[in-house]
């Protein structure tokens, strides 16, 4: 039976797992010599028949957050006493936890996440009256109406309080954990289909494979918010990826992990505060709010005020993630490999890649700090965009503060008036125009959509405030050059320049037979036509979303030989900024900003100030 072989190779995976632990932990030295196989078959058993009795232990606390202010979670430093509330660092690194938390819902029925899908409901409907009534006051038209009912609709889930695993020793369990947890789900679910019969899904992989169980995919989205770093990295990756890639299920479970990570205890946070900036951190800060702004995958953003009185957001990055990029990837791959829950393929090596590069460069927040500092100087005689203050004596390699901006997401501005969003629109192109052939130095989106949330609009000064400039790096110029005349050949309709275009970039090899051509040409084209004509592109009325979303994906599926990063990425930033203006439905005089660049444009010199003055993170 093919679910048996698929459990058969599930332990076997997670007898790698063990093999790992064994080759990493002192702990576990000694039983080098002895039989690994038996000793973790044993100790998974004993987790999986304990995990029941830990289960309520282990759930971590959903949060409440109080509304309105003062709130309990800000802590006041004042100069006699500048003592914050101190860590009870008596916690061990509770390795023993995370793994019995990861196989948790080995206990639950039907593989029902037990009070978590009751609060999720309960979630939802006081979410949803309050998007209603927020609904009610603007008048916001038709197409929003949709939106809210789809965000109110959307899964949603509360932050919990959990510990990150930290220490490679207890990411592995966590791992092994999941891994255990996911056998049992497709223990469950295969018994399912032996007494009612295998569901007639539309998705044929989920009907094939017990594996793809919703309430696996469940197990994968909380375990990988608990895990936060580059496991919740990837699953974020995955999740916006369309059905030919990652199976539905998994995709609509993965929905989880966009909407944030799970966040760290107090005593954490302030044991990751004191290595980093000193045990006096507070001596620096008049105030610290302990409930975070927001929890991402490899840190946290915690309001805080300084000394001088500047409001500020602090980044604080999770222990452990940056040592542990490597092996959670490999993690991630051994666990994917045994469950078949992404179909095998080029693209899971290349995301695996991708974050590997990436997740090197965010978990280096001295980077991110003068890749910043680097913006706000490019950006400072350009009006409407602000570039948020890096405070130097509160930041460190993992820890991250700025100036605190204001505004609304770039996508809700939707829900402004026609005007606001042409101009936010103007803005963005225009912004991304400057970045890919003005300065050669992007905010660089190399695998997903852009992040609505780094861009703020602030309407009352009609700024843009730009944050998050982790992955931002510097392109050479003869990319940029190639780049530019690329754009424009696409922009003109002109076939052979386009064609010649994509080949100094890598895009096209030169062996591409007709068919292949004609689906680059195509592909290519639907960048230019933004461009094409003056007067301003409606990118409302135009549908080109479909389009614009799989132009990464079309652009690789006909190529020889991958194009390089730079060409990609400079790709990616385009289309993302094209998405963005169709998010909010503006209208962009786009041909006429692209004019002006070109005509200032000085192709073949090397001598701009931007790329002399360092390349940061090429
Ligand atoms: N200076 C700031 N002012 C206001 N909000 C901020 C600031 N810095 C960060 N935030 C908030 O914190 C969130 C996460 O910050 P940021 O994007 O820098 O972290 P990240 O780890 O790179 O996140 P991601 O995984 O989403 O890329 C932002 O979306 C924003 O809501």
């Amino acid at each position: 039976m093919s679910w048996l072989n698929d459990v058969g190779k599930l332990i076997n995976g997670l007898s790698l797992v063990a093999k790992e632990i064994t080759k990493r932990s002192q702990a576990l030295q000694t039983a080098r010599t002895g039989d690994v196989e038996t000793l973790i078959s044993s100790s998974l058993k004993k987790a999986l028949v304990s995990a029941t009795e830990i289960s309520g232990l282990t759930r971590g606390t959903v949060r409440e957050f109080t509304n309105p202010k003062p709130k309990e979670s800000i802590v006041y430093f004042n100069d006699s006493s500048d003592v914050a509330q101190s860590a009870p660092s008596t916690d061990k690194d509770g390795a023993v936890d995370q793994f019995a938390a990861s196989v948790r819902d080995v206990s639950n029925d039907g593989g029902k996440l037990d009070g978590e899908n009751e609060a999720k409901v309960l979630e939802s409907s006081v979410e949803k009256e309050s998007l209603v009534k927020e609904f009610e006051s603007i008048d916001l038209g038709d197409r929003v109406d949709v939106d809210i009912e789809r965000e109110a609709t959307a899964k949603r889930r509360r932050p919990r309080e959990r510990k990150v695993p930290s220490t490679p020793f207890s990411r592995l369990l966590g791992f092994a954990g999941l891994g255990a947890g996911l056998a049992w789900g497709t223990v469950q679910e295969s018994t399912k289909r032996i007494m009612y019969g295998t569901p007639s899904s539309q998705d044929k992989q989920a009907a094939i494979s017990p594996f793809l169980s919703d309430q696996n995919a469940e197990r994968l989205a909380y375990a990988l918010c608990r895990m936060r770093g580059a496991a919740l990295k990837i699953g974020q990756m995955l999740s916006i990826q369309d059905e030919s890639l990652v199976p539905a299920p998994i995709l609509a479970a993965l929905d989880i992990v966009r909407q944030g990570a799970d966040v760290m205890p107090r005593w954490q946070l302030n044991q990751v505060l004191d290595a980093e900036l000193g045990s006096d951190w507070q001596s620096k800060l008049t105030s610290f709010d302990y409930e975070p702004m927001a929890a991402a995958s490899i840190g946290q953003v915690h309001r805080a005020v300084t000394k001088d009185g500047m409001q500020v957001a602090m980044k604080i990055q999770y222990p452990g993630v940056a040592d542990s990029i490597e092996s959670d990837i490999q993690n991630v791959k051994i666990l994917l490999d045994y469950t078949n829950l992404i179909p095998k393929g080029l693209y899971l090596d290349s995301a695996m890649k991708v974050a590997r590069e990436e997740l090197s460069r965010e978990c280096d927040y001295e980077m991110e700090a003068a890749n910043q500092k680097r913006f706000r100087d490019v950006l400072s005689n350009a009006k409407g965009f602000y570039v948020p203050y890096v405070v130097d004596d509160t930041s460190s390699k993992r820890v991250l503060t700025t100036e605190l901006v204001s505004g609304i997401p770039i996508d809700k501005v939707a829900q402004l008036s026609q005007e606001t969003r042409n101009y936010v629109g103007k803005k963005l192109l225009e912004l991304t125009l400057m970045e890919l052939f003005v300065f050669r130095f992007m905010q660089a989106c190399f695998h997903t959509d852009p992040n609505w949330s780094n861009f703020l609009y602030d309407e009352a000064t009609k700024t843009i405030n730009l944050i998050d400039f982790g992955a931002a790096r510097a392109y050479p110029k003869s990319f940029v050059d190639e780049y530019l005349r690329m754009v424009v050949a696409c922009a003109n309709g002109d076939r052979e320049s386009a064609i010649e275009m994509s080949r100094r970039l890598g895009f096209l090899t030169g062996m591409e037979n007709v068919i292949m051509l004609d689906a680059h040409v195509q592909a290519a084209f639907i960048v230019g036509m933004p461009f094409a004509k003056p007067g301003g592109y409606d990118f409302c009325a135009n549908n080109i979303t479909q389009s614009i979303s799989n132009l990464g994906a079309t652009m690789l599926r006909h190529r020889l030989t991958p194009p390089p990063d730079e060409a990609y990425s400079l790709h990616r930033k385009l289309s993302g900024a094209f998405l963005a203006c169709i998010k909010i439905g503006a209208v962009v005089p786009c041909r006429e900003l692209l004019l002006d660049v070109y005509e200032h444009y000085q192709f073949g010199e090397e001598s701009d100030e931007f790329l002399s003055s360092g390349s940061i993170s090429s």
